[in-house]
């Protein structure tokens, strides 16, 4: 029985439910911890990040899983050996020294095994899986071994220590149906291992009825262990759609939702942070790039291809603002930002790269090739001369209107 029930345990996957779980009903995008901050907005479409997102719900719920079977499963394990203690009481404990020795000491070390299956801090879902693996044949031996020694209470100890093992058999199959829920199939198997062996010998003996009842029980067990299953998994996807919800909404607060750059807000936050970590030997510029002549492109050719524009536009900085440090964002409207861990004249020769790059290919826009153009101001943080964030950022965009004065597709330094 053992083997058969390693073989059913060796083949324990994820659920269909777990490995791509399905996105919560309306949802868009969420975020991973590592894509809420802005390098992780830099670079990642809304689509790739609700497959990311799809993906991760699968392990999370396993990690869960883990998390909650170790926990319950490491309490369990000391009423075992407990249990067996009374029973031997219950029977003289001094006349049965040595079996008591044996029963209640294999039951101490197998409910110490049970404690060293933890989650590492961070565990992979193969890690998962064979640590969920382990802990329910630590389970299945302890519960097999608890209903052979009920069983063996019947043949050779006195009463009332058969009464005693065959209530916390009773008690045993009761906790397991509402406790280690969290699989069906390992879980079944460790009620019938606590109370068919119990079951046997009464039927075997004179008390068929208690052996009946005792039937009826388990199959209530069976029932109770059914709805708490469905309980337990529902409240599982119910607190991932929750957290699902959480990574939307703070998603949504930091990342614009047409481009998929960080967004004005996540900016502002950025360019402080940026302007507070300089130090000698660590200079930090800011770009602000605009399109020139935005709303003759929506005139002509659409609000759509003007958005199209501007998701495609957001492409070629990704791509070009691509260095570590390199912070692009939507700031509105037709207006972008990039702060760069670099000095004014490498930031300017990255801007002027970049403008002249964009002017020389067109862009592919709801299938036309358009050519656009960009203004852009530029300027280094000068704790000198700029106060604050908001100095810096006014000083830069005046830069831009020198850039749009001086007509346009062009850098102006700050
Ligand atoms: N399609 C689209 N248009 C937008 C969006 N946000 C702002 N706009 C439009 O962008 C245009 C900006 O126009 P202006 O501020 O006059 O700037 P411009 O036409 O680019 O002119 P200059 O900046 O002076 O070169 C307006 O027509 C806005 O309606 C957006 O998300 N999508």
């Amino acid at each position: 029985m053992v083997a058969a029930v390693r073989i059913r345990l060796m083949g324990m996957h994820v659920p269909a439910g777990y490995a791509g779980r399905r996105p919560c009903k309306g949802e868009a995008a969420t975020t991973s911890r590592e894509a809420r901050c802005v390098g992780g907005c830099r670079g990642m479409s809304s689509d790739d990040f609700i497959h990311q997102r799809a993906a991760q719900s699968g392990r999370n719920l396993l990690l869960q899983e883990l998390r909650e079977t170790c926990e319950r499963a490491r309490l369990g394990g000391f009423f075992y050996p407990v249990a067996a203690l009374l029973a031997f009481s219950a029977a003289g404990i001094y006349a049965w020294r040595w079996q008591a020795a044996t029963v209640v000491g294999t039951l101490l070390l197998l409910a110490g095994l049970r404690c060293l299956v933890r989650p590492s801090a961070t565990p992979d879902v193969g890690e998962a899986r064979r640590k969920l693996r382990r802990l329910w044949g630590i389970v299945l031996v302890t519960t097999a071994l608890w209903g052979a020694f009920g069983a063996w209470t019947f043949a050779v100890l006195p009463e009332p220590a058969p009464l005693v093992a065959l209530l916390f058999s009773g008690a045993f199959g009761m906790a397991l149906a509402h406790t280690m829920c969290m699989r069906t199939t390992p879980s079944v198997l460790a009620i019938l291992c606590v109370m068919v062996p119990s079951q046997l010998v009464l039927w075997d003996g004179v008390a068929r009825w208690v052996a009946v009842m005792w039937a009826v029980y388990m199959l209530y067990m069976l029932m109770v262990l059914r709805r708490s299953h469905r309980e337990y998994r529902t409240r599982l996807e119910l607190e991932e759609d929750l957290r699902q919800q959480r990574d939307l909404f703070e998603r949504q607060s930091r990342v614009d939702g047409l481009t998929g750059l960080a967004n004005r807000r996540e900016f502002g936050a950025a360019l402080v942070r940026a302007v507070g970590s300089v130090a000698p030997g660590r200079a930090i510029s800011l770009l602000i790039v605009d399109v020139d002549h935005f709303k003759h492109i929506n005139d002509t050719l659409g609000h759509l291809a003007g958005d199209a524009c501007l998701v495609a536009l957001a492409q070629r900085l990704r791509a070009h603002f691509a260095e570590a440090g390199d912070v692009p964002v939507r700031l509105g409207g037709e207006e972008f930002g990039v702060v760069l861990e670099a000095g004014s004249a490498k930031a300017f020769d990255r801007a002027e790269r970049f403008r002249d790059e964009l002017a020389a290919q067109p862009m592919q826009v709801l299938d036309q090739a358009i050519t656009v153009t960009v203004s852009i101001g530029c300027g280094q943080f000068d704790p000198a001369r700029h106060d604050d964030a908001d100095a810096f950022y006014g000083d830069v965009d005046a830069a831009l209107y020198r850039a749009k004065q001086a007509g346009r597709n062009r850098t102006e330094h700050a």
